[in-house]
């Protein structure tokens, strides 16, 4: 097999797995075991792209085929279109796409089709950029519409398209580490990389000095201000990013988790950044200690405000969980307040885009506990647009365009009277 069918091969596996069999790119890992690093990377690289194009490769299709093939076809085809759009050599690309679909008796009747299409695509590089963009799925567009408006989806599909920088959150001198590894101090602290390459070589890794973690996904914790010497527990707590923002601020945390795989990744963090956090498997409903200071519930949720990172989540989930999350925040939410300290404070934030596990749950919440607030954040960085009506803040991905965006997220920092 040639060296670029590999990672081609692999990332169609990748592609079917999303689109057929419904599973995460996080789920699919044996797929990739066989691979070197350097390929894994490849074809991981390409399936992102991929599914983040996959619309527009569409779009581009339908006038070439009489009608759809399966999916198998398409996808292979979607990967062949993405990659001569992007620059690939066309040539190498039809073969390989040729070769992959002749090899399964499956899909070996489309392999002439495939390459009648692909060979058709000699102009994709500079068409690429007029076609429109690709849109979520409708279980997503619908609520999302209704939320947000037209010209928002648009906009937030602009930036699911563009993609993710990657963002670190430094433990000290955040302007130093912006400097020395040639990225950019954003407002509110992160230090973020234009295009980072492999994570674990980047000067600081090994010591400890940072953490990958979204600009969005840091704002939760700094919304709590001072927290030296407080009690703090993390109730949702793996991969441990704001554990590790509590520890690095002076709070005395424990990080609970329900996942014992998961919780394992909170202490290789920690371990890494020599942060001391006490960690607890276990379901956050059934949690008893109280008297926390401080509790952060970063629930589960529809994680529909990651979809730039992963492109893969709005083809492989439709939105049926979504009604049981809802449910299981507000249970956490009930359960978490009991543990509070009097006068503590209950930090909730999800990576969600939809009001429902938002803006709607701190409502809801509010109405069922006579006395809790919302305590408006009062940082300098917050800026207007962001604050919602109840107090919270609601962030998107098209905020901050010209910075490189950010994950929708929500927060609201509650307070037990
Ligand atoms: C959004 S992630 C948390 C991310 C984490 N706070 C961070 O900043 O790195 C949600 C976590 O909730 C955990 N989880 C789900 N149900 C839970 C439960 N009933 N009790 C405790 N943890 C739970 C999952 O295992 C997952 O690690």
């Amino acid at each position: 097999m040639t060296d670029s069918l590999i990672p081609r091969r692999a990332a169609l596996a990748l592609l079917n797995a999303v689109t057929i069999e419904h599973r995460l790119l996080s789920e699919c890992a044996a797929l990739l075991a066989p691979l070197d690093a350097p390929q894994r990377a490849r074809a991981q690289r390409l399936a992102l792209s991929v599914l983040r194009a996959a619309g527009r490769a569409d779009r581009w299709l339908k006038p070439h085929l009489k009608k759809r093939p399966p999916v198998q076809v398409q996808n292979a085809l979607r990967l062949g279109v993405v990659e001569i759009a992007e620059g690939a050599a066309p040539h190498g690309v039809v073969n390989d796409i040729v070769a992959l679909l002749a090899d399964s008796k499956r899909t070996a009747a489309f392999a002439p089709l495939a390459n009648a299409v692909l060979r058709k695509g000699a102009d994709l590089p500079q068409q690429w950029g007029k076609l429109a963009l690709p849109q979520l799925p409708e279980w997503l567009r619908g609520p999302l519409r209704e939320a947000w408006g037209n010209s928002a989806i648009n906009a937030m599909e602009r930036a699911h398209f563009r993609g993710a920088p990657l963002d670190l959150t430094v433990k000290a001198d955040a302007a130093a580490w912006a400097e020395k590894l040639g990225g950019l101090l954003l407002p509110t602290g992160s230090v973020r990389l234009a295009s980072a390459g492999q994570v674990s070589a980047l000067a600081g890794y090994d010591t400890g000095a940072w953490w990958v973690q979204d600009a969005a996904a840091a704002l939760p914790v700094k919304l709590l201000g001072d927290v030296r010497g407080l009690r703090a527990l993390d109730l949702c707590a793996a991969p441990g990013g704001k554990t590790m923002q509590l520890a690095n601020a002076g709070a005395q945390v424990t990080a609970l988790d329900l996942s014992a795989g998961r919780l394992g990744r909170v202490a290789e963090n920690l371990a890494r950044t020599q942060l001391q956090a006490e960690a607890v498997q276990g379901d956050a409903l059934e949690f008893a200690t109280g008297g926390w200071d401080v509790i952060v519930l970063d629930a589960p949720c529809s994680a529909t405000g990651t979809i730039r990172r992963h492109p893969d989540l709005p083809q492989a989930r439709d939105g049926a969980e979504i009604g049981d999350l809802i449910d299981l925040q507000a249970r956490m939410i009930d359960h978490a307040l009991t543990l509070l300290a009097p006068g503590g404070r209950l930090l909730f934030c999800t990576c969600s885009l939809l009001p429902d596990e938002g803006e709607v749950q701190i409502e809801a919440a509010l109405e069922r506990h006579l006395g809790l607030r919302v305590e408006a954040p009062t940082a300098p960085f917050i800026e207007d647009d962001w604050r919602s009506p109840e107090g919270g803040l609601r962030l998107r991905p098209d905020y901050w365009p010209s910075l490189g965006g950010m994950d929708g997220f929500y927060m609201a920092v509650l307070r037990a009277s």
